[in-house]
């Protein structure tokens, strides 16, 4: 196949041209990006800076002002409800602080989407659950938990795996190791790498965490001035020409996880 097509079917996000603004603010600009099939992209910026409102205009929580969105290939837009339906099936959310519904056990939580978009008998349903606990880690005793009875790290792994509730192709992790401590955030990473290896999963994480960037994200896209800035491998954000990538990878946090063997 010619490279340059077999480059397009690769592409399971393609963003083009997208603004996004609230009233007179302008938050994204005319912004690119693209995402590769099976790959752990990296989105970071400062604060502020609209990550947060790029994943939510993604996933049509929030109106562009212009720009096409198109996910595996199919620009929402143009899609029939069964493409619509289908597609979104096919996308996987991770909201910052795991957002689990608090009335709800793990094993209810992961059944939302189950509940939404399947009609299974409830038994398959608990089945489903069991299987997507153990994916992502948790004791089969979290299955009938609360969300307040669970620790930070198993929240986190709990709204994982209702994000996995449908076998989704594509995930959104919005700062999943946010609040976790080190080692908690290193095992979190790890089971997001192992996932993509073993699914075939495409992730699109936004994290501030320099650790997550620099041990399982294969690219790294930086939002900034309303759009990506730049995209790449850590040695061409190392390279790029800009203060606030320059010290947020060149700064002394990013340079003790350099020089970690
Ligand atoms: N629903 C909304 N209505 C109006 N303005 C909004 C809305 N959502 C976000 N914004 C504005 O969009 C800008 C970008 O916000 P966003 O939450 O995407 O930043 P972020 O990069 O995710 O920040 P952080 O890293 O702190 O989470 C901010 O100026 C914010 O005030």
């Amino acid at each position: 196949m010619d490279p340059a097509l077999e480059k397009q079917d690769d592409v399971v996000l393609s963003v083009k041209d997208l603004t996004v603004a609230f009233g007179s603010n302008v938050v994204l600009d005319r912004l690119n990006l693209d995402i590769h099939r099976g790959e752990i992209l990296g989105f970071v910026g400062a604060s502020g800076t609209g990550k947060s409102v790029l994943m939510r205009t993604v996933l049509r929580l929030l109106p562009r002002r212009s720009g096409n969105i198109r996910i595996f290939g199919t620009d929402f837009d143009k899609a029939t409800q069964a493409q619509r339906l289908a597609l979104d099936m096919k996308l996987g959310v991770l909201f910052q602080h795991g957002a689990l519904f608090s009335s709800l056990t793990v094993k209810e939580n992961i059944q939302v989407p189950m509940r939404e978009y399947l009609d299974l008998p409830q038994a398959m349903m608990d089945e489903l659950a069991k299987l997507k606990i153990e994916l992502v880690g948790l004791a089969p005793e979290a299955a009938d938990k609360f969300p307040s009875e669970l620790s930070g790290g198993m929240i986190k792994r709990a709204a994982l795996a209702r994000a996995l509730a449908l076998d989704p192709a594509l995930v959104f992790l919005d700062e999943p190791t946010s609040g976790l401590d080190p080692i908690g955030a290193a095992e979190f990473d790890e089971l997001i790498a192992k996932l993509r290896d073993t699914l075939g999963l495409t992730v699109y994480m936004v994290t501030h965490d320099l650790d997550s960037l620099f041990s399982v994200c294969d690219r790294i896209a930086v939002l900034g001035k309303k759009k990506v800035m730049v995209e790449g491998t850590i040695e061409d954000m190392l390279a790029f020409d800009d203060p606030w990538v320059q010290s947020y990878f060149q700064g002394k946090r990013a340079r003790s996880i350099v020089r970690k063997p």
